[in-house]
């Protein structure tokens, strides 16, 4: 945070010496029996706390137009408050009435500056506010992680796959599924057990969320299939990530008396998920009516 802010944290030190050389130029320093205590006390903790403002909108503001607001709101308090207090140990001549300004106007001005950015402040709390709202209520609404795998189950997937349709149809970009069905998972079940066919499932799960990337969205979509969500993905790259993702399955299926996978893939040119729901049921039935592991053409 601090390093994107160094040039106004230059500015400010500058801004200061500044003040500072012109106080020293033009007055004459007061004898100490002139000091008062209080007044130092009470300008000396103004500023601290001005000066306090200003570290906290740079440690904790991203750069942008509200964060300028606040920064030179409170920076122009600072300046005012540093030369008030200046003001306590240098007397300056009667006739000089620049450094009088300087002391009182940049204060209500940054004062005025400052609030113009909080209200910014306030308003751009809202909006995230209002997207966070939207986005916690779009999980609630859909009963979302499955207990066993931690995936995304049948809901999400719809639901996020139909924002991803129209997403992409309006950017005119290309969006993959991949789907992956175990094969004779009932037979598995039959002769391990239920309890390791779920142990399968959750390595299952593990693997598969561990080798997509950020932006995909894995999700079981039935007891033992799997889509993936790929977006902006061509065919070609969702095709070297099928084949990817077919040599780790090739590890772990070899490793124990596990059951194979099969693999399909698809372009989704349909416009509602639920038809490209649908379509993923007809690859998946053709990958399995050819070899295991083999991605359909149609990618
Ligand atoms: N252990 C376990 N088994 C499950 C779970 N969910 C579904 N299954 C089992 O998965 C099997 C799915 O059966 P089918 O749809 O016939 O699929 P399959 O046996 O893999 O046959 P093909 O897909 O045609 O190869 C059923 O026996 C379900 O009981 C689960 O959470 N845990």
């Amino acid at each position: 945070m601090w390093r994107q802010h160094r040039y106004k944290i230059l500015l400010s030190l500058i801004l200061l010496l500044c003040g500072l050389l012109l106080a020293l130029n033009t007055g004459a320093a007061k004898h100490s029996s002139e000091f008062d205590a209080l007044d130092i006390l009470g300008e000396g903790t103004t500023l601290l706390v001005a000066c306090g403002w200003l570290g906290l909108i740079i440690s904790s503001r991203p750069a942008g137009r509200v964060t300028e607001w606040l920064y030179y709101g409170s920076l122009l308090l600072v300046f005012s408050y540093f030369l008030d207090l200046l003001d306590e140990f240098i007397r300056y001549p009667e006739q000089f009435r620049l450094m009088s300004w300087l002391e009182s106007l940049p204060a209500p001005v940054g004062m005025l500056v400052l609030t113009y950015g909080l209200v910014g402040w306030h308003r751009e709390q809202r909006a995230i506010n209002r997207q966070l709202r939207g986005r916690e209520l779009f999980l609630r609404d859909h009963q979302l992680i499955d207990p066993l795998t931690q995936l995304y189950g049948a809901d999400y997937l719809h639901a996020v796959l139909q924002r991803e349709i129209e997403l992409h149809l309006s950017q005119h970009r290309t969006l993959c599924l991949l789907v992956l069905d175990i094969d004779d998972f009932a037979g598995f079940n039959r002769h391990h057990g239920i309890a390791a066919g779920d142990t399968y499932l959750s390595r299952l799960s593990e693997l598969l969320s561990s080798q997509l990337r950020h932006s995909d969205v894995i999700c079981r979509y039935a007891g033992d299939r799997f889509v993936a969500v790929l977006p902006n993905t061509t065919p070609q790259q969702a095709q070297i990530m099928a084949q990817h993702l077919r040599q780790q399955i090739t590890q772990l299926v070899s490793a124990g008396d596990a059951p194979q996978l099969t693999v399909a893939g698809m372009t989704v040119q349909q416009h509602s998920a639920q038809a490209a729901l649908q379509q993923t049921d007809i690859a998946i039935k053709q990958a399995k009516a050819g070899s295991a592991l083999k991605l359909r053409p149609e990618l």
